[in-house]
């Protein structure tokens, strides 16, 4: 099934290229920081990246901003809320939350490709009150239950 979404340039983005998908079957498309200046981000920090991109994701899909392996192995640097979740009605700018779990700081420049969407498929549920759910083998057991091995 083919998925359109519309990407918007903003001002301050207009200069770099649309995303793209960099494989055949990559999964996400890369997202890049839209910064005027280089943007450092000590041991520890984290801040939120412009990618100057408005979309418009369609119904019963949303946006998922998740890390890119590479930063991450080599610089410890990661999506603090992975995976963000871009609504399918939001129209403002995408911005990504990054953080630096690395020992050393990390210079995050203008068109660096810091994170990647996927487009997923997502439903809105039902929501029903009730007073007693039905019941179940596992009942209310969590957290471990099962055993460890
Ligand atoms: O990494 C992210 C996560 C979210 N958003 C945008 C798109 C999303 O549709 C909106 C709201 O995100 P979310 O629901 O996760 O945040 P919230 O703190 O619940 O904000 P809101 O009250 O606006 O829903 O913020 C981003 O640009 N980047
Ligand atoms: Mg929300």
């Amino acid at each position: 099934m083919t998925v359109t979404v519309q990407i918007q340039r903003l001002t301050h983005a207009a200069d770099l290229p649309l995303p793209a998908y960099q494989s055949a079957d990559a999964a996400g498309f890369d997202l890049q920081a839209a910064v005027e200046s280089d943007l450092v981000l000590a041991p520890g920090a984290r801040a939120l990246v412009p990618t100057g991109l408005s979309m418009a994701i369609p119904r019963g899909f949303e946006g998922q901003v998740r890390p890119r392996s590479g930063l991450a192995a080599k610089n410890g640097v990661t999506v603090l809320n992975t995976p963000g979740t871009i609504d399918a009605d939001y129209r403002g700018e995408v911005k990504v939350i990054l953080i630096n779990l690395g020992h050393d700081p990390f210079t995050i420049s203008r068109g660096m490709r810091i994170a990647q969407m996927l487009i997923a498929p997502v439903q809105q549920a039902v929501l029903v009150d009730v007073d007693s759910l039905e019941a179940t083998a596992r009942g209310a057991g969590g957290f471990g239950s099962t055993g460890t091995a």
